[in-house]
Parts: structure tokens; sequence; C-alpha cells
């Protein structure tokens, strides 16, 4: 993989939405191990909870997959047999370079990588189904829908992990939080213009809900058990289990 590094906001531009089109796929592992305070933590993790989780002749589904990050760190972690993991993503831009990256990894579990709209897919036998930093950037009325269709779709004992970026509920621990993230950006060699013209890109794209209300979502689907597992400033992972 020939990826660069992110400079898609360096220069004063009329700034247009946000799309995961081949610039961005291009830059995508800078841009998010830049953006996402606790990165290549969570994914690991997530890659550990996975294979905690598997069952035999299992599903695992990587929903909004991107370059294939978490898929490739459960398939290393993954130990019970004949699971298969369904990657899945509508960007082409991104489908491409992930089946690219897929191709240059062995593992005992295969990754199928599907380009489609992630409300298209039927989940099925599933022992995890991984939405990670991806429900953010789905239509908030569609939401529910979906969360409903992976409860339905987990097998019992199964997990859907979730990780988000949060709004805070009061204004004040909003800016906070979100002032504690312009600093870690600034930190990783952001300037106040990428930062400024990043956040007008992303505005009405990423719409940030607050951590009760996808709790109160994944309950009203049937999950019990709603564990928050990380959290660093306004960016968070959950983990749901299906009893
Ligand atoms: N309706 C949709 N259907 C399918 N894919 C979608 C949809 N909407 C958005 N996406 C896809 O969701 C991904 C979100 S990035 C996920 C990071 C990855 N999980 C990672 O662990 O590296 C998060 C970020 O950039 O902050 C993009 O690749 C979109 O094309
Ligand atoms: O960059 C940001 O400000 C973010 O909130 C995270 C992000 C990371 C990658 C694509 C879109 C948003």
């Amino acid at each position: 993989m020939h990826s660069g590094k992110d400079a898609i906001y360096s220069q004063p531009q009329q700034v247009s939405k946000f799309r995961f089109d081949d610039a961005v796929a291009d830059v995508f592992p800078d841009m998010i191990q830049r953006s996402v305070p606790g990165y290549s933590t969570i994914v690991d993790a997530i890659g550990q909870l996975v294979g905690r989780y598997a069952t035999d002749s299992s599903n695992i589904y990587d929903l909004g997959c991107s370059l294939g990050a978490v898929s490739l760190a459960a398939a290393r972690y993954i130990e019970a047999k004949a699971c298969r993991i369904i990657a899945v993503d509508n960007s082409e831009a991104m489908v491409d370079r992930c089946e690219r990256n897929v191709k240059s990894y062995k593992s005992n579990t295969p990754i199928d990588v599907i380009c489609d709209d992630l409300t298209n897919i039927h989940i099925e036998n599933a022992s995890s189904v991984v939405m990670n930093f991806t429900l953010q950037f789905i239509e908030p009325s569609k939401r529910n829908a979906i969360i409903q269709s992976i409860y339905d779709g987990l097998a019992p004992g199964g997990i859907f992990i979730l990780s988000e970026k949060l709004r805070h509920d009061s204004p004040q621990g909003n800016e906070l939080l979100i002032d504690l993230h312009h600093e870690f950006k600034r930190r990783n060699g952001y300037s106040e213009l990428e930062i400024s013209q990043k956040r007008e890109s992303i505005e009405n794209v990423l719409r940030a809900e607050t951590f009760d209300a996808h709790q109160v979502r994944l309950k009203k689907a049937g999950f019990d058990d709603v564990v928050l597992w990380f959290q660093c400033f306004n960016f968070a992972s959950i983990v749901a289990i299906k009893n």
C-alpha cells in the first residue's frame, strides 16, 4: 500500500462536503491515525474482542471497513474454526484498496470484501458485528433499523462493537472535549486551517450523538448489557452483548 500524508485541507479552499473518495482513501491510514485518539489501540482491542467471542462456523461483520484494519486485526486473533469475515463498505475507492490489503495477508479465516451500502447486507449467524466509526456517517433516521437488524442477526452470546465520535450532553462539556480533540490534532501536525476546513467539511456529514442516545437505542433493540470499554475525549467504543 502506497499511502501518503494527509494534506487534503492544508491549502485554503472552497470546502466541499466530506466524501470517502480516492484522495481520502490514499491518505486514510495517516488521516485516521492523526485524527482519532486511540485509533490503533481500539483496532487491536477489537481484534481481541472478536477473537474471544468467535465460535466455530460463525460470521463476523466489519461494516464500514474502509481499508480493512478491523478485519485484519480480527483475522489475527480468531482461533475458532471455519469462521468467515464479511467486510462491507460503499466507497469504491476504499473497497479497491481493502481488497488489495486483504489479498496480501495470509489468514486461516477468509475475508470477503463487499462494495455495497451496509443497509443492504443481511446479518446472520454472527458472533461479532463491528461498526468502527461508521454509524456516525449514516442518516440518523436509518440508525434504529440498522441496530435492530444487527441484534436480530447475532447469535445468542454474540457481541456488537460500536465506536463513535460522541457529542457530550452539556454545551460546556461538549466544547471541552472538542477543544481537547483539536489540541490532539494540532499536536499531530495539523494546522489551524486544516482543523477548521476539515471541521467544516464533516459538518452535517458526521452526525455525532450522545452516549445516552446510543445506549437507549441499543437497549431498545434488545441488548441488555451495554459496556463502554474505551473513551478518549469525544471518541468512544462500546461493546453490547446479546444474551
Ligand atoms: N451506508 C454505508 N454503507 C457502507 N459503508 C459506509 C456507509 N456510510 C459510510 N460508510 C463507510 O464507513 C467508513 C467510515 S471510516 C471507518 C474506519 C474503519 N472501520 C477502520 O476501522 O479503519 C471512519 C472515519 O473515517 O472516521 C468509510 O470507509 C465509509 O465509506
Ligand atoms: O478528523 C476529525 O475531526 C474527525 O472527527 C475524525 C474523522 C476521521 C476521518 C474521517 C472523518 C472524520
